[in-house]
């Protein structure tokens, strides 16, 4: 007894002394430890958020985020917060309004929903009549200088501060000259659009109390502002915010535009458009910095490699087996007309082609995958709302 008594107290003291050395050799070589946590697998602690708003920037790769979250409302059948009616968008440029969305009455909103992601101005107080009180917001930003480019040749032929500017470079070196501030909600594309969509006032100046005031609304209000430049880390960081699965929060990038609908600015051209959007550059400047700082506050450089690397592991094996020839295509080649973007502007605007022969559970998860967000949002809307007539997107097949 006594023996055996002995034998048990030390084969715990070697327990011990063996992790104590398995520790400090860990110090002692840099290892995260964290690395053999749960999350390391895919498995996340607690139960997934459902609730979810995603305020819709434009121009920012929200498109590919919105794919992401029209595939988790279906695949878990969650509600979600569609455009009324024959919208499209949720009254954009309008400041949201709760009545905007389909099932929602003007007298007072009384249904909630589990996510909201389709493009809107944002309005907290309406927002928050069709959306849970523990509902969890995100959103995205981009560069401005490259997001009024993508702006630009997109919104080209609509925006009439664009219509005749013959370039960017030239736009800049001359804004007045297009910019007429009284055609404020049309023009909103072409000046701090993402201030706008944001709810606030895209002429206003860039006075130092104002800005401030309203970079801290912001992030009182976000939990998370992700990053178009750094948009595998972002969907690192916002996997572990919500706690989903790996594959919830691979995407393929889409209403990308084909190199040839891409132009550069001069550098000139690039510090005009800066000073031009200067409440989006602060915006920007300001998002990108709390975004690195929780990235580090959560992960090790190591640890963040690794989730980043898995991640596009998982999107090359989901591209090489959705695909046709594993990549994007112009709008030219694209068969299916459900899986043509909308084309506007002088924008190319890529999309993809499925593999032939998969069968039926991957066919439905790569479609899932590459179907465009008009084309997406009107299936959904057609699943929800039997009833009504279906969303008029026959525009698409011009
Ligand atoms: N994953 C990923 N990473 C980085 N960038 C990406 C990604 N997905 C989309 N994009 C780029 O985002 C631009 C389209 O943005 P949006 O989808 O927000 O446009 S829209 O406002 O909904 O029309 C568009 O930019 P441009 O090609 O410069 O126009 C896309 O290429």
């Amino acid at each position: 007894m006594l023996s055996s008594l002995g034998g048990t107290q030390r084969c715990f003291w070697a327990i011990v002394l063996l992790a104590l050395i398995l520790f400090l050799l860990a110090g002692l070589l840099h290892v995260d430890v964290t690395m053999f946590s749960p999350l390391f697998g895919d498995q996340a602690e607690g139960p997934p958020i459902t609730n979810v708003m995603f305020l819709k920037t434009h121009k920012t790769a929200s498109s590919s985020v919105l794919n992401m979250l029209f595939r988790f409302v279906e695949t878990r059948n969650l509600s979600v917060a569609l455009p009324a009616g024959s919208r499209v968008h949720l009254g954009y440029p309008w400041l949201f309004l709760a009545h905007y969305v389909e099932g929602v009455k003007q007298d007072g909103a009384q249904q909630r929903f589990n996510v909201m992601c389709n493009h809107l101005r944002f309005n907290l107080p309406e927002v928050q009549k069709v959306m849970p009180n523990d509902t969890f917001y995100f959103s995205i930003l981009r560069n401005p200088v490259f997001q009024l480019e993508s702006s630009f040749i997109y919104y080209k032929d609509y925006v009439p501060a664009f219509r005749n500017a013959e370039n960017l470079d030239a736009f800049l070196a001359s804004p007045l000259t297009y910019y007429n501030q009284s055609l404020s909600l049309r023009n909103a594309y072409a000046k701090n659009n993402m201030w706008f969509d944001l709810g606030y006032d895209h002429n206003a100046p860039a006075e130092e109390n104002y800005v401030r005031a309203r970079l801290a609304e912001v992030e009182r209000r976000f939990q998370l502002v992700l990053m178009a430049e750094y948009f595998d880390e972002s969907m690192v960081l916002l996997r572990r915010r919500l706690r989903w699965r790996l594959d919830d929060v691979v995407s393929f990038r889409l209403n990308a535009r084909s190199q040839r609908s891409v132009t550069s600015l001069t550098p000139e051209g690039q510090e005009r458009a800066k000073r031009w959007c200067a409440l989006d550059w602060r915006l920007y400047q300001h998002f990108n910095r709390t975004f690195w700082a929780q990235v580090h506050a959560e992960l090790s450089p190591l640890r963040l490699r690794v989730e980043v690397a898995r991640l596009r592991a998982r999107r090359r094996e989901l591209m090489a087996l959705c695909l046709q020839d594993g990549g994007p295509k112009d709008k030219k080649q694209i068969t299916d007309l459900h899986l043509r973007p909308y084309q506007s502007g002088k924008a190319d605007i890529l999309g993809y082609n499925l593999r032939q022969g998969l069968d039926n559970q991957t066919l439905q998860v790569c479609q899932r995958m590459v179907t465009p967000e008009l084309q997406y949002m009107a299936r959904l809307y057609a699943q929800r709302f039997p009833e009504k007539p279906p969303k008029d997107i026959s525009f698409l097949e011009a």
